[in-house]
């Protein structure tokens, strides 16, 4: 395979340091055609759903993605800003303040932020990186808790790449920060600060996006890492047992998902008398489609009509100081022995 041209050569003085700061990406615009593009790109990733290939292919081609499209377009349609998609946003926002407050430790460093489906994508910006001098590169993932339908599909775009490449930069990966104290305490810190305006609910809900129950039995650890981080988080609140629960969000298909399942929670807990319950989705770090419509939208109507009488959405760590002091830490301690002129 013929290999892509490389620059000159950079000696070894000019080496270069950066972070890739990686999240799952959203469609373009919110448009049909495309979401399409995007779910198309998205849904044919066999990491996301294995099921075999060809009868996969029938199903997605024939029926998902003749249908879906609109009606997730008119879902993005509800959250779209002037600026565009909330999780681009965030993400991009988030690669700024890291470089920043990686440089106030004296690492100098380059922070970029890529996405695994749609665009900037991570070959686009590992090129820009490359064209630039970037000798290094760090992989950081908006994933907390390992799966290999996420995690490990980001790895894979990255050896995508790779394959492609002569003079490969250095890379180290991330795979999972669920039970950093750091990243531990980022959570508790918005949740406080939420709790501190408009005091305690009766139930705070942790609500982390669903994968398929069947990848857990083949040895995906994600559930697993949900629930560390819940009883992580809960134990730092000091929440007795009935003052908290984790939950799985998202179900796509008809399959068998992690259960219990947000919506029908969240009604549960409406019919039962629970007057108020917080929900958050300590597994984004950034707010998106699945967090400000599906949980701040459907998940409030769903609460209030079966008989709750106060919902409260508390935000993802998005730009909280608190999130980029612990995302700064997770990455400095990564870059460690790299040459980024800090001490
Ligand atoms: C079909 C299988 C899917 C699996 C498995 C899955 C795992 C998974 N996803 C996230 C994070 C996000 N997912 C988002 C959107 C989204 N997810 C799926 C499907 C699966 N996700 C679809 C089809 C969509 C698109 C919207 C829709 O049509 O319903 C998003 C939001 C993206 C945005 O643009 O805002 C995030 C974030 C995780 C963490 C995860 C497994 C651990
Ligand atoms: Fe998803
Ligand atoms: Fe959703």
């Amino acid at each position: 395979m013929p290999f892509r041209p490389e620059p000159p050569a950079v000696s070894p003085a000019d080496e270069r340091v950066a972070v890739l700061w990686c999240n799952l990406g959203s469609p373009d615009e919110p448009t049909a055609r495309a979401v399409r593009t995007y779910l198309a790109d998205f849904l044919g990733d066999p990491r996301v759903v294995e099921i075999p290939k060809l009868l996969w292919s029938l199903i997605l081609h024939g029926i998902i993605l003749r249908t879906r499209p609109a009606k997730s377009a008119a879902k993005y349609a509800s959250v779209w800003t002037p600026e565009g998609s909330p999780l681009k946003t965030w993400t991009q926002k988030q690669a700024v303040l890291l470089t920043g407050w990686l440089g106030e430790r004296g690492h100098s460093v380059k922070v970029v932020e890529a996405m695994r489906y749609a665009n900037p994508s991570i070959a686009a910006q590992l090129d820009a990186l490359k064209a630039e001098g970037a000798t290094r590169v760090l992989v950081l993932q908006a994933y907390p808790q390992y799966s290999a339908t996420t995690t490990a599909s980001m790895i894979d775009a990255v050896n995508d790449w790779s394959r492609e490449v002569r003079r490969l930069p250095e890379f180290r990966f991330v795979n999972q920060y669920h039970d950093d104290p750091l990243y531990i305490e980022a959570l508790a810190a918005s949740v406080e600060a939420h709790w501190k305006h408009h005091g305690r609910p009766d139930q705070l809900v942790m609500s982390f996006h669903g994968i398929p129950a069947r990848n857990v039995q083949l040895g995906d650890p994600y559930q697993a890492q949900c629930l560390e981080t819940g009883r992580l988080l809960a134990e730092r609140l000091q929440l007795a047992v009935d003052q908290h629960r984790v939950t799985f969000q998202s179900r796509f298909g008809r399959a068998k998902w992690l259960e219990p399942y947000t919506e029908p929670t969240l009604r549960a807990l409406g019919t039962a008398g629970v007057g108020r319950v917080d929900v958050m989705c300590p597994g984004f770090p950034a707010d998106c489609l699945e967090t400000l419509e599906e949980i701040a939208m459907e998940g409030r109507d769903a609460f209030l009509q079966s008989g709750g009488k106060a919902f409260h959405y508390i935000p993802c760590l998005n730009d909280n100081p608190a999130w980029i002091t612990a995302l700064a830490g997770i990455a400095e301690r990564n870059l460690f022995g790299w040459p980024t002129g800090a001490e």
